[in-house]
């Protein structure tokens, strides 16, 4: 039986939400110690949260004197201490874009094993599902070697509680920094909007909105659900909205909970980015809209009249 880690990753000092999906994956496959490792943030204000999603053991890693966000290296080789110390066979945690990074450079210095994006996982068969060709296809991998590295596509495992007692613990790595790569200045998206690739609700914009200033329609539903805003690529190569907000092909990969696209024809490239978003709503004036063959639920109208509706109706309910 496995011993599983989770790497657990936090904003603002407090641990995403998106954490708990990869704690739920990981419950149920091992020996039923579940490791949580933290990085940052502070490891006795997370245990509340994570004891309710399963971890057993929360772990506060650090190298004496050094700020790991600064030295990605050095915050790979602390992981890699970290995974030996703690005897782990698994180490799981999400493919955002710190994760890819950080899991890649583990990877790499402990010549391990490494699947990013996945969306399933059977850690006893040595097997997870993972996308592939920008969402063309889902491949099931097997992988071989002592440790099994899994980076977890946000939200594609559902967050169920599981209440645990979880201890807490320090681990100093006892590692020396390389020194090859280090970090200076960190600028975030100005745009004011939640991490669409985190997001459990997106309100998704396309070539109709015809102005950024339109897009403030969909700010406020995608508030009122605590979610985040999006665009086709139409309506950015437009000038509506900025890159960031991209979904699809060569944009972001979103798998959220609820999925609202507005004025989207349901491109090929757009559903690369979104295909595996539990619940889509299409909302779109023509009745033979590609999209309707591929969303959830279908409403046939002018998204300028239907949102503003939609966003009256929350304001009631919520
Ligand atoms: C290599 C490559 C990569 C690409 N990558 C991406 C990508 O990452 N993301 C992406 O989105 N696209 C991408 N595209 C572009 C993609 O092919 C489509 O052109 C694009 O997704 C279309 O955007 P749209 O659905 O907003 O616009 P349109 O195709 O113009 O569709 C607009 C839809 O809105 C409906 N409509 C019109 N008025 C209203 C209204 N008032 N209310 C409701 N509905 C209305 C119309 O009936 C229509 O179905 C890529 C293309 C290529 C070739």
């Amino acid at each position: 039986m496995a011993t599983i880690g989770v790497l657990i990753e936090t904003e603002d000092g407090n641990v995403k939400d998106t954490n708990f999906g990869v704690l739920t994956a990981a419950r149920g496959q091992g020996d039923g110690t579940i490791v949580a490792l933290m990085m940052d943030g502070s490891a006795e204000e997370a245990k509340g949260s994570l004891e309710k999603y399963g971890a057993t053991k929360v772990v506060q890693v650090s190298v004496d004197g050094a700020d790991l966000d600064a030295s990605p290296d050095l915050k790979a080789r602390a992981l890699a201490a970290a995974i030996e110390n703690f005897n782990l066979d698994v180490l799981l945690g999400l493919a955002s874009a710190q994760g890819r990074d950080l899991f890649a450079r583990l990877a790499a210095s402990m010549d391990l094993p490494l699947a990013s994006d996945c969306v399933a996982l059977d850690l006893a068969a040595k097997t997870v599902k993972k996308s592939h060709f920008s969402g063309k296809t889902f491949a099931t991998v097997k992988m071989s070697g002592s440790v099994m590295l899994c980076a977890v596509r946000p939200n594609a495992v559902e967050a169920q509680e599981a209440p645990a007692e979880a201890a807490v613990e320090s681990f100093a790595a006892a590692v020396q920094d390389p020194g090859l790569v280090r970090v200076v200045d960190v600028k975030k998206e100005t745009i004011d909007n939640v991490d669409l690739t985190e997001a459990a609700v997106i309100v998704t914009g396309g070539r109709p909105i015809a102005s950024a200033d339109n897009y403030k329609i969909l700010d406020e539903c995608a508030r009122l659900l605590g979610g985040a805003t999006g665009a086709s690529r139409a309506a950015v190569d437009a000038g509506f909205a900025p890159h960031p907000m991209q979904v699809g092909q060569t944009g972001k990969t979103v798998s959220p909970r609820l999925y609202i696209g507005c004025g989207l024809s349901g491109s090929v490239q757009h559903f690369a980015g979104m295909k595996t978003s539990k619940v889509i709503v299409a909302i779109n004036t023509d009745k033979d809209a590609p999209i309707f063959e591929k969303c959830d639920y279908g409403i046939i109208g002018d998204l300028f009249e239907v949102v503003p509706v939609l966003t009256e109706v929350l304001k009631e309910k919520l």
